[in-house]
């Protein structure tokens, strides 16, 4: 299949074999500077020697190896590699490759960004959900305790390459991550794709569905890319789902980012339709969708009061309003619904998979 290039704000991301995309003409334009690639403990073994073997320009990158895991998403690791990136003298004409899944695609990005204000970096993404979320659209950034990305700045990379190849080696729970942001794109945006993706198995998305979905993305970000209005709709399932995340991730059970969102789309889908926002029919279908990919909605009842809480530190929020992206109908949505946080319809939220049907 021949390279599939889309324009984003001042980059492009290519989708492709990736020896054949412009990575080549790019690494030229580098070839006096220092090359870092950026991977986890997953992409150093699965996806570095691949990249390696097919750019000889990367033979003698420094190759910098952070812990896996969005627990790792944080201040000290960054802290550690912008210490070795000032050990190594890179500058700002430098490059960084981020080569991985969310995790180091936000961090990668962030640390690049903020140091020495700003060196090179492109992004490798090698997991669906980094394919068509994390690596497009110029969000950088990192945790904060339970607080999902708290520290970051808008930041566009100088090009992303999708090659699909790389998912090869993904477990089923990592293919799930990434079609949870691809099955909201479509609530959101675009019932098109969500006919052509909602019942598939994520082991049958294609490349052309992955395109379909970052052009979604691409296409909301280009009308709005810091976030000040439409964006906005990329954050659907995120005030509740961001919510569990951050509050699982100092237990013993934490989740994938993309079954938080998963859940929480089903909970924010519940709202919809309570607020009269929703129809009935599509959130039966967005539900029961939902609920035959994912692990069934726990009951969080039990811990109200702390998602509550955490959802109050949500980016979108505006007033000490706790604020939600509310589809109408699959395919179409609106940004700012915004609720008192002891509101009482905000109970709606809270229901367990086995209370709907
Ligand atoms: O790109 C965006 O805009 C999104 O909101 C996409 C989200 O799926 C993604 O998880 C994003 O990183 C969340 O952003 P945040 O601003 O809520 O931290």
């Amino acid at each position: 299949m021949p390279i599939h290039t889309l324009q984003s704000d001042n980059y492009t991301i290519e989708a492709g074999n990736i020896e054949e995309s412009s990575f080549s003409q790019l690494l030229n334009r580098f070839s006096d500077s220092k090359k870092v690639i950026i991977v986890d403990e997953n992409t150093h073994e699965y996806c570095l020697e691949f990249l390696i073997t097919q750019f000889e320009e990367l033979t003698d990158a420094e190759v910098m190896l952070l812990p896996a895991g969005e627990e790792n998403k944080v201040l000290e690791v960054s802290f550690q590699v912008w210490e070795a990136l000032s050990e190594y003298r890179v500058g700002r004409s430098d490059l960084i490759i981020n080569l991985g899944g969310g995790v180091i695609t936000d961090m990668g990005g962030f640390i690049a960004s903020v140091f020495k204000r700003g060196v090179h970096f492109i992004n490798i993404p090698t997991t669906l959900l980094a394919m068509v979320d994390a690596s497009v659209g110029g969000k950088t950034g990192i945790d904060l305790g339970p607080y999902k990305n708290q520290l970051g700045v808008f930041n566009t990379p100088d090009a992303v390459y999708i090659d699909k190849r790389f998912l090869s080696s993904l477990p089923e729970s990592e293919w799930l991550n990434g079609y949870a942001e691809m099955l909201k794109h479509a609530i959101v945006f675009s019932k098109t794709h969500w006919k052509t993706i909602h019942a598939k198995t994520p082991s049958q998305i294609t490349e052309e569905d992955i395109i379909e979905s970052i052009a979604i993305k691409n296409q909301i970000v280009l009308a709005d890319p810091k976030e000040n209005g439409i964006r906005k709709l990329l954050n659907f399932g995120h005030t509740a789902g961001h919510a569990i995340e951050g509050y699982l991730l100092g237990t013993e059970s934490p989740v994938p980012h993309g079954i938080a969102v998963a859940w929480g789309m089903s909970m924010e889908a519940e709202l919809a339709f309570k607020t009269g926002v929703l129809n009935e029919v599509d959130r039966a279908w967005i539900q029961s969708v939902l609920a035959s990919h994912f692990p069934p909605l726990p009951d969080f009842t039990p811990v109200k009061q702390e998602l509550l809480s955490l959802m109050t530190n949500d980016k979108k929020n505006k007033s000490g309003k706790v604020s939600f992206v509310f589809p109408s109908e699959i395919g179409q949505a609106d940004v700012n619904y915004s609720f008192d946080v002891d509101a009482p319809v905000l109970e709606s939220l809270f229901f367990k998979s086995s209370d709907l049907y």
